[in-house]
């Protein structure tokens, strides 16, 4: 048998939804550098489940459909209530939540394609609500029910802070959703597949790769950049911090990718927004801080950043509390993973690869009594 870590270059399953190809990501056909700056988050959607930009009417039906199913069941809001709310990480929160969502759907095990995109609508339209309603509960303010004539991205912000968006924030967040909605078969992503082609659930697919998501390798890396930062705390430690992290043969978060060789395409949209956001809010020092350990890293290690990278400065500029950074990842990247679990349904083969077993050889059983 030959094993290849981390399944790295290994071919798992054909889709339709996303490509990266020579270091382009495109969303089925479109450069993500197309899409991040023209594209509402809304269409990216609709292009990632039905494969085709949407018409003005299907893109109108679609928002009013997340509208109508953007608010919580009252059910949900009580539990974060009962959860340790001061302790726990939001993507915990968010991986309970999602769980629960699923125990408070009775079609949650209906498994034709009708119920399953309905599903996804209910499952998408909830997860900025989630986010949001759990940030006010744990500082003590009451949660907001959704407007439905705001933008998914807006809704999202006037969910969070009670406030209707500045347009450049609404940009901004607009903008991070459409870059992180979809990367082909990232490790969340792979595991919502892996889950579902066991024909389970579309919840427990996206719950299982919430989980996925949260690890510092993958999308808990923004949180970890932003942590970073605050640990380095200004332009003239950077050189010494980083450095001497790399001396030490530790990663800097934020950099690195298993597909990406030359760059991720999508990190210079995030750079051009942090550029642009820590001067309105007077802290150039977060982008300055950012270019430098770029230009070291870049330089010792030939490692470009990720889409992980800048997103902690362009999160931190809006105002969002540093823990809800892999959150908001999620409310995105939920889009591709509900597009992937779809198409799993669509043609489907349970998962199951096979381990070269290192262990010892066949041995006999001893008693309790005899073993040493
Ligand atoms: C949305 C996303 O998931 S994007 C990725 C977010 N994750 C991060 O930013 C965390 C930091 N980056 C990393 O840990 C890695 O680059 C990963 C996990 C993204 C990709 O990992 P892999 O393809 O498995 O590469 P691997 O971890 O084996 O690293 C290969 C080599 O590059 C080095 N390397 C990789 N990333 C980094 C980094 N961020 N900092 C320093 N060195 C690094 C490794 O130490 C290793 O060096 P070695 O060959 O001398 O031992
Ligand atoms: O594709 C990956 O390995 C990581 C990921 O999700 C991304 O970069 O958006």
């Amino acid at each position: 048998m030959t094993v290849t870590r981390g399944l790295e270059g290994v071919v798992a399953t054909t889709s339709s939804i996303s490509s990266i190809i020579d270091d382009t990501l495109a969303y089925v056909g479109y450069d993500i550098d197309d899409l991040a700056v023209n594209a509402s988050f809304e269409e990216v959607i609709y292009l990632l489940w039905h494969r085709k930009l949407p018409s003005a009417v299907q893109l109108a039906e679609l928002k009013k459909q997340l509208a109508e199913n953007a608010a919580l069941p009252q059910e949900v809001i009580e539990h974060f209530k009962l959860f340790p709310i001061q302790e726990v990480h939001p993507m915990a929160a968010l991986r309970t939540a999602v769980s629960l969502l699923g125990i408070y759907d009775d079609e949650a095990d209906l498994m034709d394609a009708d119920s399953n995109y309905k599903k996804a609508i209910r499952l998408q339209a909830k997860m900025p609500a989630i986010v949001a309603t759990f940030a006010r509960i744990r500082k003590g303010l009451e949660p907001i029910a959704p407007k439905k004539d705001l933008s998914f991205a807006a809704n999202f912000l006037y969910m969070l802070t009670g406030n209707e968006p500045e347009p450049i924030a609404e940009e901004a967040i607009n903008k991070a959703l459409v870059l992180h909605a979809d990367h082909e078969l990232n490790a969340s992503t792979f595991t919502a597949r892996v889950c579902v082609a066991t024909l389970s659930d579309v919840y427990s697919g996206v719950t299982a790769a919430i989980g996925a998501l949260k690890g510092p390798l993958h999308g808990g890396a923004n949180e970890a950049v932003m942590k970073m930062l605050k640990e380095i705390g200004t332009l003239e430690n950077v050189e010494p911090y980083v450095r001497g992290k790399l001396e030490k043969k530790e990663k800097i978060m934020g950099f690195g990718h298993r597909v990406y060789r030359k760059g991720d395409p999508r990190a210079k949209h995030l750079r051009d927004m942090s550029k642009k956001l820590t001067e309105l809010t007077g802290e150039p020092h977060w982008y300055d801080m950012s270019i430098k350990i770029e230009s070291i890293v870049t330089g010792e290690k030939n490692l470009p950043p990720n889409v992980d990278f800048y997103s902690a400065s362009v999160y931190h500029s809006l105002g969002i509390d540093h823990d809800l950074m892999t959150p908001i990842f999620a409310v995105s990247r939920v889009s591709g993973w509900l597009a992937h679990i779809l198409e799993q349904y669509e043609n489907n083969r349970l998962i199951r690869p096979r381990a070269d077993y290192t262990g010892p050889g066949m041995q006999k059983y001893v008693a309790i009594e005899q073993r040493g």
